[in-house]
């Protein structure tokens, strides 16, 4: 389905509660399948989310987790360690060509069982469930948080804990900081020094209630929308200060484009009072790769230049994201150039009309686009994507006065 999307006044009013982060939802999942004993309150509504609760309580042996990264991961070392159960862990087509081979390598180094039913190195794969006795793993760091934060999630489960040696440069850390904290959190032990992380073995946790902060990734656009409009005034909850999301860096991020962040108890404001419109921007997103495409378009929407680095894990998401990203500019007007790990867009004066953005099963690239309607109507196709992670998100968009139709 199509929605086009515009907007007719300079300025954004309103409030929004957007749902939980589906980064801590879904590891608190597997810590509560694990250990019992958690509440969760602010559970993430995305697909992602969905997908994780329905693989846990699932009793089939083919388990589908579409488009969710962190689901096929965690679940991967999830699977490795439920003694006598046999699990087919498959996905939607881009997932069956997202890479799982360092964590597979890593787990049977453990003493796991895992076979891949298709395509070495990727999805899906048979696993059959062992009590693992190993006590520490070694693997490289730079392709993906997510394998790190799968094997740290399963740690205090074995009988002596585990240590992990993180091998070469280690990407998206916040992510595994997050994972320790959600673990620290629910009462596991651990730390995380130089290049290893140790968890110790847990075997009962104490009943807890652990909220989850809204989604920052989510917040990503709300930022776009005030920096493109006129003048902004957007409340934002459940966010805090101190947050466990790398993603939250947008706060200073967007300070360049006028945006102020406020924080109070329970919620952000964004202010945007009076035009700002920096030349150019350079940052490296190493820490947050998904905000990468929520700023390439703020750029593109302002006229700003910008050269973004750290980029080498977005060909591996939902889609190769910075091929999609200099497709969809061009299609702007924009002019764009793109290598294997960074991102360079020219300053561009106008924004050409009626243009559809195509959007690669990728919810970033639908929420990405979408602010620009400030600037001029778009086109979104195949709009629903979002759900991966924010199914409300045109709801949302309506109620900052964006008009949403199905086209
Ligand atoms: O652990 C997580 O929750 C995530 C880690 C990141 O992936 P990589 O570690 O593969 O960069 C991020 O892009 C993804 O959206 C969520
Ligand atoms: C990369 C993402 O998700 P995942 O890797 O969990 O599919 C994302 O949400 O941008």
């Amino acid at each position: 389905m199509k929605f086009k999307v515009s907007h007719s006044q300079d300025t954004v009013k309103g409030e929004l509660k957007i749902t939980g982060s589906k980064s801590e939802s879904n590891r608190l999942l597997i810590i509560e399948s694990l250990f019992k004993n958690l509440q969760i309150s602010n559970l993430s509504n995305s697909d992602d989310t969905q997908v994780m609760k329905k693989a846990l309580t699932s009793n089939e042996v083919e388990v589908d987790i579409h488009h969710a990264g962190t689901a096929m991961r965690f679940l991967t070392a999830y699977f490795s360690v439920q003694e006598g159960r046999e699990t087919v862990l498959t996905g939607s087509q881009r997932m069956q060509e997202r890479p799982i081979q360092l964590l597979v390598e890593a787990l049977r180094s453990m003493g796991a069982e895992i076979s891949y039913e298709k395509n070495e190195g990727y999805p899906p794969i048979r696993i059959k469930g062992k009590k693992l006795q190993a006590n520490s793993v070694s693997l490289q760091a730079n392709i993906s948080s997510q394998y790190i934060s799968a094997l740290m999630l399963i740690g205090a489960s074995l009988p002596q804990g585990l240590t992990i040696n993180l091998e070469g440069q280690v990407t998206s850390t916040p992510y595994i900081l997050m994972t320790l904290e959600m673990l620290q959190r629910s009462g596991i032990q651990g730390s995380f020094e130089e290049n290893t992380i140790r968890i110790e073995a847990c075997s009962e946790l104490s009943p807890k209630t652990i909220p989850v902060e809204s989604d920052w990734s989510s917040a990503s656009y709300f930022y776009s929308i005030a920096a493109l409009a006129e003048e902004a005034e957007i409340k934002l909850s459940n966010y805090r200060e101190e947050s466990l999301q790398g993603d939250s860096c947008l706060a200073t991020i967007y300070k360049q484009f006028g945006v102020e962040t406020n924080f109070d108890e329970n919620s952000i404001t964004l202010k945007k009072s009076k035009c700002s419109k920096p030349a150019s921007i350079t940052e490296d997103l190493r820490n947050s790769p998904d905000i990468a495409q929520t700023i390439a378009v703020t750029c593109l929407g302002l006229g700003t230049a910008c050269k973004l680095t750290g980029l080498h894990t977005l060909k591996i998401k939902e889609t190769d994201r910075l091929v999609a990203l200099k497709n969809e500019i061009e299609k702007l007007g924009g002019e764009v150039v793109i290598s294997n790990d960074h991102l360079e867009l020219k300053p561009s004066a106008t924004l050409n009309k009626n243009v559809a953005i195509a959007t690669y099963n990728d919810h970033r690239m639908a929420m990405a686009f979408a602010p620009i309607a400030l600037k001029i109507p778009v086109i979104i196709e195949d709009a629903m994507v979002v759900s991966k992670s924010y199914p409300d998100f045109y709801n949302d968009l309506e109620t900052l006065k964006f008009i949403v139709e199905k086209d």
